[in-house]
């Protein structure tokens, strides 16, 4: 068997072509490869269109549809109904006109004036037969166009003396209608009186003509020469694969690139797409469709829409005003182009949000946390280190909450984590602990979650701003192993990280974090580095380009991680009293389900939590001492860690190990003017046995 393969054309099987160009290797002889018997593959892809369009089927998409007609509607009545006297009026001054030229229309009507020019030319010609047909029809139409206005003129005058006598106020309605009519026939054909209530600017209708005429734009040299030889028989795979249609408020065109070309390669040059389609650039949101059902690598789908996605007016979030959120379940956060809702599932989760400032960053994290404090399950800690309070809304739902990036608002912010830490850690150990059955994949599910006796809810934690945090000098490097640890084991225990930052750079997201993000959103980015930081390393490449938006494009982001392809969203737009509106009924689902807890009720993190007290006790407290008084052990730790145990006195101390199982009694010792006295203290062998006890339960879990 020779090694040149020869294919046929699909349109043309008996035409054997060399799949190697002649001048790269001439093949000696060519093989035909399409066998006609060869069976057909077993499935056919079938489109079908639907039967009702989209808005009829969908209950929002009908809501938006009819209210938009109905707003359209009511301006146009209030534009009109204001204006009715001056256009009575008008249309009475052009009456006369109107009567005059009534009058000649009719008469030219009547005596068939629109036939005379050709009465004329028979005459001219000389032509007796011709002129003497125009002549006999002329005479028919005017006998019976002569009688249609006799007898309508009869009946007309009958009936104005019948409405004279019976009911005269009808009479007049009449007679005004008519001057109308005559004031309507009067006006001046480019000045009509009554103008539209609505000036439209007609867009151009997207065609097959300018979709191509755009993909010639773009300066790819494999889709000109396909452009170059479209139409013809070989077209290089290129073509339109359904019509162009309307799909919400814009056009959608699907074909297939040319082979090779992928529509990433559009997707790059969106810019120069859109000025060959002559449209703004937030109009034009090219795609692929690869998971389609007769989709692949080299099918475009092109989406032109009538306006650009920021100036779209967004549907209202549907949770606004009704409706509770499970978190395990999507929940609508904003729209695509096409204005279709889109949705994220917050449960199993870490997410980052980037963008350069003021592109709506802060609202997003708002927003993800709104839909956090509708689950009422839900325990939520809000941290917001610019410090202007922009989750000040969530204040009645948080169980831990502090606006401001001074060292006691991070030192507030350790504290808090350092209980998410405690609790990641028991959770791993009660999640352990159950059985298989009712925990199959060694995660949180809704069941557990909902079982209060296991304190398995969802945790949410968010943290605006988080670069703060992470370059604190002291505390930064625990803030930054905390977070960590929450982006890594937290999905699966049910606690959900948010971070946003305004510097996607290593240091505002660690590796540790923007490596183990699962749902990544980005807003406007300058440059690739910091779209990758947020998007994944080779989206940039891939044609996942937060770069391509403008600074107009407020909320508008790409969302990776939810389904298969990142997307471009839209997120609703909740300001602060919206988020007020939320929070209200939040807080009374909370009520209901027993849930409000912590900062909501006006109590901080406790101090202690997550903290090394037994280790520092043993640090200050030596091998050779038995025992000490409290206020001692509060003093020497204070010296240890000024910043955690500062101000500590003895009752600090008992009520810090009790938790511990570390009994405080009266203990003897001596003042340091050697004055023997018994105080409250703690033995050492007790908190050497407590740290053993807490080591042994640390490797269980
Ligand atoms: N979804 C949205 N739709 C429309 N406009 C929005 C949206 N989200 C935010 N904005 C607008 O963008 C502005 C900036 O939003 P935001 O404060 O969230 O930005 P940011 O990226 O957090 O800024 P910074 O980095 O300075 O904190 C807001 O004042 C708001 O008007």
């Amino acid at each position: 068997m020779t090694d040149t393969v020869a294919l046929a054309k699909a349109d043309d099987a008996s035409t054997p072509v060399p799949a190697v160009p002649e001048e790269v290797g001439t093949p000696s002889t060519a093989v035909p490869v399409d066998n006609p018997k060869l069976t057909a593959p077993n499935s056919t892809d079938e489109k079908r269109r639907p039967i009702l369009p989209a808005w009829l089927k969908d209950r929002t998409e009908f809501v938006t549809t009819a209210r938009h007609a109905g707003n359209r509607a009511g301006y146009a009545s209030l534009y009109h109904g204001l204006r009715l006297p001056w256009y009575a009026t008008q249309l009475t001054l052009m009456s006369p006109r109107g009567a005059c030229r009534f009058v000649a229309s009719t008469s030219r009507w009547l005596w068939d004036r629109e036939a005379a020019p050709l009465r004329d030319y028979a005459v001219r010609q000389e032509d007796v037969t011709d002129y003497l047909t125009l002549a006999r029809l002329r005479g028919n139409r005017v006998r019976l166009r002569g009688l249609v206005t006799v007898v309508a003129a009869v009946f007309g005058t009958g009936f104005a003396i019948w409405l004279y006598v019976m009911a005269p106020s009808y009479l007049y309605a009449f007679a005004a209608g008519g001057v109308l009519t005559l004031g309507y026939l009067g006006q001046e054909p480019d000045a009509p009186v009554i103008g539209p209530a609505v000036m439209r600017t007609e867009l151009q209708k997207l065609t097959g003509t300018i979709v191509l005429r755009a993909l010639g734009a773009i300066g790819d040299s494999r889709i000109n020469a396909a452009l170059k030889d479209f139409g013809n028989k070989s077209s290089h795979g290129m073509g339109f694969t359904s019509e162009i249609c309307r799909d919400g408020p814009g056009y959608r065109a699907e074909l297939d690139l040319p082979f090779g070309v992928t529509p990433d390669d559009v997707m790059e040059k969106r810019e120069a797409l859109a000025s060959g389609l002559r449209r703004k650039l937030g109009c034009v949101w090219p795609s692929g469709d690869p998971d389609g059902p007769d989709g692949h690598e080299g099918r475009l789908v092109l989406y032109v829409g009538d306006r650009p996605m920021n100036e779209e007016k967004k549907p209202a979030w549907p949770l606004l005003k009704e409706g509770q959120v499970d978190l395990f379940k999507p929940v609508v956060f904003g729209n695509d182009y096409r204005m279709s809702p889109m949705a994220v599932t917050l449960m199993f989760a870490a997410i980052v949000i980037g963008s350069i400032p003021r592109m709506g960053k802060t609202f997003l994290l708002r927003l993800f946390l709104l839909i956090a404090a509708l689950d009422p399950r839900a325990e939520l800690y809000g941290f917001d280190f610019k410090g202007t309070g922009d989750l000040g809304a969530l204040e009645p739902v948080c169980h831990r909450y502090r606006s401001g990036e001074e060292d006691e608002d991070i030192l507030y912010v350790l504290h808090a984590l350092r209980e998410i830490k405690e609790e990641l850690r028991r959770r791993a150990k009660v999640i352990r602990s159950l059985p298989r059955a009712r925990c199959p994949e060694s995660k949180v599910t809704p069941a557990l979650a909902s079982d209060k006796s296991l304190g398995l809810h969802p945790i949410v934690v968010g943290l605006d701003e988080c670069q703060v945090p992470f370059e604190h000098e002291k505390y930064g490097a625990e803030l930054e192993s905390i977070c960590t640890d929450i982006t890594k084991r937290g999905p699966a225990l049910g606690i959900v990280g948010l971070f946003a930052t305004q510097r996607p750079d290593a240091k505002s997201l660690p590796p540790g974090i923007s490596a183990n993000a699962v749902l990544r959103f980005c807003l406007k980015v300058m440059n690739h580095q910091a779209n990758d930081m947020v998007l994944g390393t080779g989206a940039y490449k891939g044609g996942i380009r937060a770069t391509m938006f403008s600074r107009r494009d407020l909320g508008i982001c790409w969302m990776s991680g939810e389904g298969d392809d990142p997307r471009i969203v839209s997120s609703a737009f909740i300001d602060g009293p919206m988020a007020e509106q939320v929070v209200a009924r939040a807080r009374k689902m909370r009520e209901e389900y027993g849930n409000v807890t912590g900062h909501a009720l006006g109590e901080g993190p406790s101090e202690t939590v997550g903290m090394d007290l037994l280790g520092d006790i043993l640090k200050v407290v030596g091998a050779d001492e038995e025992q000490v008084w409290n206020e001692r052990v509060a003093a020497r730790l204070a010296e240890l860690r000024p910043d955690v145990y500062e101000g500590w006195k003895g009752e600090n101390v008992t009520s810090a190990l009790k938790p511990w199982g570390v009994e405080t009694t009266q203990v003897w010792g001596t003042t340091d003017e050697g004055e023997g006295k018994n105080r409250r203290g703690i033995k050492r062998a007790d908190a050497v046995a407590a740290v053993t006890r807490r080591n042994a339960d640390r490797v269980a879990a």
